[in-house]
């Protein structure tokens, strides 16, 4: 399912009625009949339903769904809360529909107290204002909105909740807390953004016979990542596979403080599937976590004051990839550790301290050929940025992708819904895991699972956006059977790998 902003909605919009011939009314009607069989699917006969309709085609999506409830035995109405010559185009044609269809429409001067004498058993729809919103909303929808939401009613938005903007990057307006909303044909962008995504309730997203071109024509192509992608991209193993096709991962991070990062992250190479995993750090650390990881081989590296050092006697060559600043510390005695493995012809994944050193000196990412992996929570994302964390909650996509395309990596930017940037800018989102996963050492897991991921036969793309998938599925998973989001451990996530694999596979 693609993820798009308000113009390019119109777009796909546009482009199915050029080449397909499709009337927008007919896909109104699409649109309309999908929502309201969702609708019947979660009301009974005995509830009314109360359409809030506006004057745009969002407020069209409205007649068809009060319509359509009507003629399947259900109380529907309408409230339109526009004056009606605002009601013009597709929408005035569906409107007619509906009155021929003997539907009421209940007029805007009546709006404050319907919705103040509201029975909190009614079912509110919001067919409001769609994509087309423009700033914050206006009276009287302004007031209606305010009104709504502080009623307990069932709402369930069509397309978007009222008032939100479909777009990442707007932080000043007054939407609709919906309860449910079923988005139209794509995904919208604010879906996943921090502070808009709570306005959504549970959301789906339904097909209403855009073609596949249509989407396919996006300049950005933005998608979540789902058990479907999962399942159809996930490498199988072979009856004669070896070791060595598995892929031999190189670790190198840890330090006295921070031990166990390092250990759960070779822990975690080994349980998603790792061939051979060797984990590059100083003879203290690998005494505190050989006992965690015993599949793994070691590699003592030279120590400053409880720090790696630099050392120029890694064999990057015996290696597939390596993953790099795992709880490595940011002592500048390790920087140049950085530039070293850089230069190695290996995949590269920077994680944790290694983005701080990274921040230092950014050229040691120039003229590198082999793909280079990012992997910053959003406060490494801001600091790489030199932009408050504010900012990159803000419009993640756009900043995720604007440095992805600028130093030619892929950025894994971490949170609740991470994105999964390419370096030409393609996109995807993960929704898998949940907020046991907010605990020290989550990140130092995916890492594990990632260089797992990108030494299999997939692509770099895929093996990103299936490591996180893996991550996320393993906490979902856990907090369904054995454990709560509270007290999911790291390590647990480790084990419940097995369990993605064994429900998904
Ligand atoms: N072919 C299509 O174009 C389809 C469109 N669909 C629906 O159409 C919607 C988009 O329709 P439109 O482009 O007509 O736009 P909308 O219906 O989202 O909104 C436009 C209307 O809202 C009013 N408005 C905008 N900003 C406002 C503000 N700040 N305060 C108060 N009123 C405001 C405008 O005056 C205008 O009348 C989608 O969200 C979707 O629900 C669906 O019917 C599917 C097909
Ligand atoms: N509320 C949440 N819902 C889903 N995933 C989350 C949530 N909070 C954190 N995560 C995931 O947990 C991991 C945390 O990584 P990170 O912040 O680097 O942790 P650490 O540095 O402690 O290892 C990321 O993969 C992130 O996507
Ligand atoms: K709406």
């Amino acid at each position: 399912m693609y993820i798009v902003t308000a113009e390019e909605m119109y777009g796909i919009d546009q482009f199915s009625m050029k080449h397909t011939g499709v009337e927008a009314s007919i896909l109104m009607e699409n649109a309309g009949r999908e929502i309201a069989q969702r609708i019947m699917d979660m009301v009974g006969f005995e509830q009314s339903i109360l359409v809030l309709a506006g004057s745009g085609n969002n407020g069209g999506d409205g007649f068809v769904i009060a319509r359509t409830l009507r003629n399947m035995g259900y109380q529907a109405s309408v409230l339109q809360v526009v004056d009606d010559e605002k009601i013009t185009g597709h929408a005035a044609y569906h409107k007619h529909l509906y009155q021929k269809c003997d539907g009421i429409v209940d007029p805007l001067d009546k709006g404050r107290e319907i919705i103040e004498r509201l029975d909190k058993e009614v079912v509110v729809v919001d067919a409001m204002v769609g994509i087309g919103v423009k700033g914050m909303l206006r009276d009287p929808l302004h007031s209606i909105v305010t009104q709504l939401n502080q009623l307990e009613n069932l709402t369930i938005s069509v397309d978007i909740p009222s008032g939100l903007p479909a777009d990442e990057g707007e932080a000043d307006f007054i939407a609709v807390q919906a309860s449910h909303t079923f988005m139209i044909g794509a995904i919208k962008q604010t879906a996943f953004v921090q502070h808009t995504a709570p306005y959504y309730g549970e959301w789906d997203c339904l097909d209403i016979g855009f073609p596949t071109r249509a989407f396919e024509q996006l300049e950005n192509e933005r998608k979540i990542w789902t058990e479907k992608e999962f399942q159809h991209t996930f490498p199988k193993r072979s009856a004669y596979d070896h070791k060595g096709d598995h892929g031999k991962g190189l670790i190198i991070g840890g330090s006295a403080n921070m031990p166990g990062a390092l250990g759960l992250t070779t822990r975690a190479a080994l349980r998603s599937g790792a061939g051979l995993v060797t984990a590059g750090t100083t003879d203290k650390v690998i005494q505190r976590i050989a006992t965690f990881c015993p599949e793994a081989t070691f590699l003592t590296l030279p120590e400053e004051n409880d720090h790696l050092q630099y050392n120029d006697e890694i064999e990057y060559a015996k290696f597939d990839a390596v993953a790099l600043g795992i709880g490595m510390g940011r002592e500048a005695t390790s920087r140049p550790i950085i530039r070293q493995a850089a230069s190695s012809k290996l995949p590269l994944i920077i994680d944790g301290d290694g983005l701080t050193h990274l921040k230092e000196d950014l050229t040691v990412l120039d003229g590198k050929e082999e793909p280079v992996i990012l992997t910053p929570h959003p406060g490494e994302m801001a600091m790489l940025l030199e932009l408050s964390i504010k900012d990159v909650l803000m419009r993640p996509f756009y900043y995720a992708k604007k440095f992805a395309e600028d130093y030619n990596v892929y950025v894994v930017l971490k949170g609740a819904f991470t994105i999964i940037t390419t370096p030409e800018g393609k996109q995807a989102v993960n929704v898998s895991g949940n907020a046991g996963l907010a605990k020290g050492g989550s990140g130092d897991v995916l890492t594990g699972i990632i260089l797992t991921m990108i030494m299999q036969k997939q692509s770099i793309f895929e093996g990103l956006c299936n490591a996180c998938f893996i991550h996320g599925k393993s906490a979902d998973l856990l907090v369904q059977g054995q454990h709560s989001e509270h007290d999911l451990l790291a390590s647990d996530v480790i084990e419940g790998v097995s369990l993605v694999y064994r429900t998904f596979l």
